[in-house]
């Protein structure tokens, strides 16, 4: 798996739509495209699933379930991101037992980061670094180099997130951090391909 590409996309209530956005993303050459869908059932879900696993099937974008192993598995993805309070990574991986299906973990201390590594995911979330309102019930946030000193002691591949946006970006790579997500950033527009493609070329012109 990839250790440092930048944006890890996660898709919540996109203006433009699921597809259309999961369109946006591969277009990008973004790797990992996450379908987060709160608040919908599980039809819903699996059926905005199998949209983009269709748009992200033979492309360089991996598609990532949120939350539910049983979706993710039903629709063929390519893994599953799951928080500390979802269900664990020993047992969705007992459900799901295919290799070289993906296993993110969300993490949101020092504590939980150590942790973490036990459990073998192959990637950790790390969050949020700024308040949110796109997580309901989110943790207290972390700052940008609390964050970024998580991300650069972690020998776990890493992404950061919560309230990331192109005028924060630069200073949050600057602490430490090199994979982010940006939720709303991205979602709220109706040119999605524009803010990821604003979002690429800062992380480049600072990474490489
Ligand atoms: C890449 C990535 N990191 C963290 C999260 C948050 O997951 P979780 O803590 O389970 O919260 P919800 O997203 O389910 O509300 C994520 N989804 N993706
Ligand atoms: C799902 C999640 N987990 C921690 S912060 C967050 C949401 C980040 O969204 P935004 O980029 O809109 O602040
Ligand atoms: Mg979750």
């Amino acid at each position: 798996m990839k250790i440092s590409y930048g944006l890890y996309m996660v898709m919540t209530n996109p203006v433009v739509g699921y597809e259309e956005c999961a369109r946006a993303g591969v277009r990008c050459g973004v790797p990992f495209i996450q379908l987060r869908m709160k608040n919908a059932t599980r039809d819903e879900i699996v059926s905005e699933a199998w949209k983009v696993r269709e748009v992200t099937r033979g492309t360089d974008s991996l598609f990532i379930v949120n939350d539910d192993v049983t979706i993710a598995k039903e629709v063929d993805a390519d893994g599953v991101h799951l928080g500390q309070g979802d269900m664990s990574l020993a047992e969705a991986r007992k459900i799901w037992n295919v290799p070289g299906k993906i296993f993110g973990l969300s993490t949101h201390s020092e504590k939980q980061a150590e942790t973490a590594i036990d459990q073998k995911p192959d990637y950790i979330g790390i969050g949020p670094i700024f308040p949110t309102p796109t997580k309901a019930i989110a943790d207290p946030d972390l700052g940008v180099e609390r964050a970024g000193a998580i991300a650069k002691s972690t020998p776990l591949p890493h992404v950061v997130l919560g309230g990331i946006d192109g005028t924060n970006l630069a200073e949050i790579l600057q602490a430490g951090a090199v994979n982010y997500c940006a939720v709303r950033a991205i979602m709220q527009s109706p040119e999605p391909e524009v803010e990821i493609r604003k979002l690429q070329n800062i992380w480049a012109e600072y990474i490489l």
